[in-house]
């Protein structure tokens, strides 16, 4: 998968290089490529922003760079595969399912803005050519677009294959397809390692019973109790036949 980030502050994608997905840069599974929106400027003070339209607070970005910029990283006739990611507060929500639908992509160009956001003309533009997708990865305001990149590069590189080990599996995420037996769809539940005792507390003995059957239930009913308690909207969307027989019998 190729991935082309657009910003003015670049170094804020510098995080990118490090583990998982810097592991995965290096081994060719991701190609990502972060550029300086300015590239795509041509007046003495590379301008990228002016003053709102119909007046209010702060400044709006500038469709040219943009529109230039997307041009430049997708010329027109090679959309096929393509996907632009706007990060806003007023997006569709990021979720599991939403990053997964975007890993099947052959290529996403993210558009991080800053300021108030991006020209709305940017936006129809560019959807005329390619799918736009504007997310939001949460309910409240960040000052731009690239932590939201962050986390929805990570969120989506990892289901790539190879990219995370076969110890690590994206099979049971919590938010994922809830699976029969499978931790999928539901909160991750507790998690221990040595010493069995620490502080005065005990890790749980069916963990060192060695019956991987009693620990795997013992392990979704764990996941099963967290996720009632912190996310009881969860379990009302779980598929029934993802179910089994036991967990009914809660
Ligand atoms: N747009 C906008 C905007 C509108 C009002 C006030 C502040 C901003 C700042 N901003 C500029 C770019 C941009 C991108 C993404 C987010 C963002 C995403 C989530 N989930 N929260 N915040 C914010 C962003």
């Amino acid at each position: 998968m190729r991935i082309d980030i657009v910003t003015i502050f670049p170094e804020y994608l510098a995080p990118l290089d490090v583990s998982l997905i810097g592991k995965a840069a290096a081994a060719g599974i991701l190609d990502i490529r972060v550029h300086e929106l300015r590239t795509w400027t041509h007046d003495r003070h590379n301008t990228v922003d002016d003053s709102p339209c119909g007046g209010g607070p702060g400044m709006v970005m500038k469709p040219e760079p943009w529109w230039e910029a997307l041009t430049g990283l997708v010329p027109p006739g090679t959309e096929a595969g393509t996907r632009l990611i706007v990060p806003t507060p007023s997006g569709r929500p990021f979720t599991q399912r939403v990053a997964e639908d975007l890993a099947t992509a052959s290529h996403l160009v993210f558009a991080p803005a800053r300021y108030e956001g991006i020209d709305r003309r940017f936006v129809e533009a560019a959807a005329e050519r390619m799918p736009v997708e504007e997310l939001s990865i949460g309910d409240y305001v960040l000052a731009g677009g690239e932590v939201a990149v962050l986390v929805m590069v990570e969120a989506v590189g990892r289901l790539l294959p190879g990219v995370l080990g076969n110890a690590e599996s994206a099979k049971d995420d919590s938010f994922g397809h809830a699976s029969e037996g499978g931790m999928a769809g539901l909160l991750e539940g507790p998690v221990y390692t040595k010493p069995a005792t620490w502080d005065g507390r005990e890790v749980p003995p069916v963990l060192l019973s060695g019956n991987h059957a009693v620990i795997a239930r013992w392990r979704r009913d764990e996941a099963l109790r967290r996720t009632a308690a912190m996310r009881p909207d969860l379990i009302e969307g779980l598929d029934p036949d993802a179910l089994d027989k036991k967990d009914r019998a809660r």
